[in-house]
């Protein structure tokens, strides 16, 4: 692992040792652990499905860009400025850093002693939504943290997206949700995001699930597509 990196991995991680995060195996088990991966364009209504699922199925729900702005915000961390700079120009922060985040909040989460179905005897599920966003971070989280069972993707136009980021930007306080950046989210979306849900979709692991209607109608397909995965351990799409 070049330097650089190993640098990032033991900033956000310190405890983490070489070892764990060079071992050839992932961390966490796919048969045990369940990884659903959340994907869409910026306002196709991932966060609000997520908060759903939560609900319903007792996900464990970790957004990769709220990760991100808690890492910015954090006193004494070394890459506030980064982050906030790739989230102002919707470019993508080095996956060394989301990646270990993301494992960061899985150990934690496996570690709380959750309760339910989903969580007895080491096992677990989680919803990782607006990730991965590009090919590497893929293939790296799937290489060193867990396989994924299946991609979600929320789809619908732009016009739609659009529409619902400018309403929301009027109170979320979001440095990305403007006219300037949210151009430049679609640009990184259809650039870097799309092979992503290609790459699944050749592999049969993509739902997609039209998401221009309201939360309610878009929440029933979701809960279809979960409950199947969920009851036989796989989506078949039928
Ligand atoms: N089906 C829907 N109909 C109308 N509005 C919706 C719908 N789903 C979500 N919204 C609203 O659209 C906005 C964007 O939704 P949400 O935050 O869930 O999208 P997202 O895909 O997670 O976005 P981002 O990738 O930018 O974080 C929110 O204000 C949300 O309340
Ligand atoms: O894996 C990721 C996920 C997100 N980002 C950056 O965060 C913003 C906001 O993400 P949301 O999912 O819309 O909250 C995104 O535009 C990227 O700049 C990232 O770099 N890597």
């Amino acid at each position: 692992m070049p330097a650089i990196i190993d640098k990032i991995s033991q900033a956000i991680h310190p405890s983490a040792s070489r070892a764990e995060s060079t071992s050839a195996k992932p961390v966490f088990d796919h048969t045990k652990v369940s990884v659903v991966f959340v994907l869409g364009g910026p306002g196709a209504g991932k966060g609000t499905q997520c908060a759903r699922l939560v609900n319903d199925f007792g996900f464990c729900h970790l957004s990769a860009g709220d990760l991100l702005r808690a890492e910015q915000q954090r006193e004494g961390s070394e890459y506030g400025t980064l982050i906030q700079t790739c989230i102002k120009e919707g470019t993508i922060v080095p996956m060394e850093v989301t990646i270990k985040l993301l494992e960061n909040a899985m150990r934690a989460a496996m570690n709380e002693g959750r309760g339910g179905d989903g969580w007895l005897d080491g096992k677990g599920r989680f919803l990782i939504d607006g990730f991965p966003r590009k090919m590497d971070q893929a293939l790296k989280f799937e290489e060193t943290v867990c396989l994924s069972s299946l991609v979600l993707f929320y789809s619908t136009t732009e016009e739609v997206m659009s529409s619902r980021l400018v309403e929301r930007g009027k109170t979320s306080g979001r440095e990305d949700d403007n006219a300037d950046s949210i151009k430049k989210r679609f640009h990184t979306y259809k650039s870097d995001t799309m092979p992503v849900i290609q790459h699944y979709a050749a592999l049969g692991k993509v739902a997609e699930i039209d998401s221009s209607g309201t939360v309610e109608d878009v929440h029933q397909r979701t809960n279809v597509v979960i409950s199947e995965l969920l009851t036989t351990g796989k989506y078949t799409g039928k």
